[in-house]
């Protein structure tokens, strides 16, 4: 089961090496970089089999298999590192007030790095019945065992396994709401008014690329989650570059093929930089998957 299709090389964690830290520059913001021979829309079909798109979402993104598929022994390489770099990008960003995880989907692992830098921790997902899932388990009513992220969370965090029941709680402690987010929408958020652009953190993790069907749609997506954040607040962004298709729960999904050059430059155009000398940016890449994380600019 992957996040990946097999084009990829999947190499197991040991192997992550390459490390990069980035300037981002804006380019001109009539037309996207470097895009030739590259698909600029969604490939529909693998192999004649039709891949699922958003339009189905609804009624084929099963929640539980999610989790199974991802979450239960963290075996993909993609989930294997968000949970080896967020740690760290958490601890360059340091205190915050407020941080949102958009497109949280039904999962609490990024909440659970937040949970003791942060004094607010919202959450947002497109679908019911994520969002479902997610206020189960704020009210200690879900199902899903979560052990194996939030024990990979307390070893880059170098705390003790026997810290796991507490981390559940704090998590929960420091969750306000569950809100209903759409990355076609601005505010892309049903958040209250007042805190739409107050978010000094907004984590989004392998969402974007599975809404939109074109880059267009891609750098509009950008803009409207960038919109969220205040000035001088970050965005952390994972994904992979380079893919067409994603799988779960026994469906393919479709994925916008972006490159880094796409990436930053719809960073920029939302007017998020991964600065050189501000220690909560960071560009990560390995095997083509990216954690970035990029300051908005005052
Ligand atoms: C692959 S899941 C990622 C979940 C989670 N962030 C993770 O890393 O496991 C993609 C998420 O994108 C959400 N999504 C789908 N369409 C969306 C839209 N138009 N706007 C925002 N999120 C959307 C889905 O509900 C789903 O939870």
């Amino acid at each position: 089961m992957s996040i990946f299709s097999e084009a990829l090389p999947k190499s197991p964690l040991f192997a992550m090496t390459v490390i990069t830290e980035t300037q981002t520059n804006a380019s001109d913001e009539s037309s996207f970089p470097i895009i030739q021979n590259i698909p600029t829309e969604v490939v529909r079909e693998l192999d004649g089999e039709k891949l699922l798109d958003r339009t189905t979402f609804f009624t084929e993104f099963s929640t539980n298999a999610y989790l199974e598929d991802f979450y239960t022994k963290v075996d993909d390489p993609a989930m294997q590192m968000v949970l080896t770099f967020l740690p760290n990008i958490v601890a360059r960003i340091g205190k915050v007030e407020k941080m949102l995880d958009f497109g949280a989907g039904p999962t609490i692992h990024v909440a659970a790095c937040f949970r003791e830098t942060a004094n607010e921790i919202h959450l947002a997902d497109y679908l019911p019945q994520n969002r479902d899932e997610l206020c189960q388990w704020v009210n200690n009513k879900s199902k899903f065992n979560w052990t194996v992220p939030l024990r990979m969370i307390l070893t880059r965090e170098g705390q003790s396994w026997d810290k796991l029941a507490r981390v559940e709680q704090e998590t929960r402690d420091k969750i306000i709401n569950i809100y209903h987010c759409d990355v076609f929408s601005n505010p892309s958020v049903d958040c209250p008014k007042e805190i739409f652009g107050q978010f000094d953190a907004l984590v989004t993790i392998f969402c974007v690329e599975y809404c939109c069907n074109t880059l267009s749609e891609y750098y509009s997506a950008i803009k409207n989650i960038a919109s969220a954040v205040k000035p001088g607040g970050y965005m952390i962004y994972g994904g992979v570059f380079e893919e067409t298709w994603c799988s779960f729960g026994g469906r393919k999904f479709t994925c916008l093929y972006i490159t880094k050059e796409v990436m930053l430059d719809a960073l920029a155009k939302a007017g998020f930089h991964v600065e050189e000398n501000d220690r909560g940016c960071v560009l990560y890449e390995i095997n083509g998957m990216f954690m970035v994380s990029a300051k908005k600019q005052f």
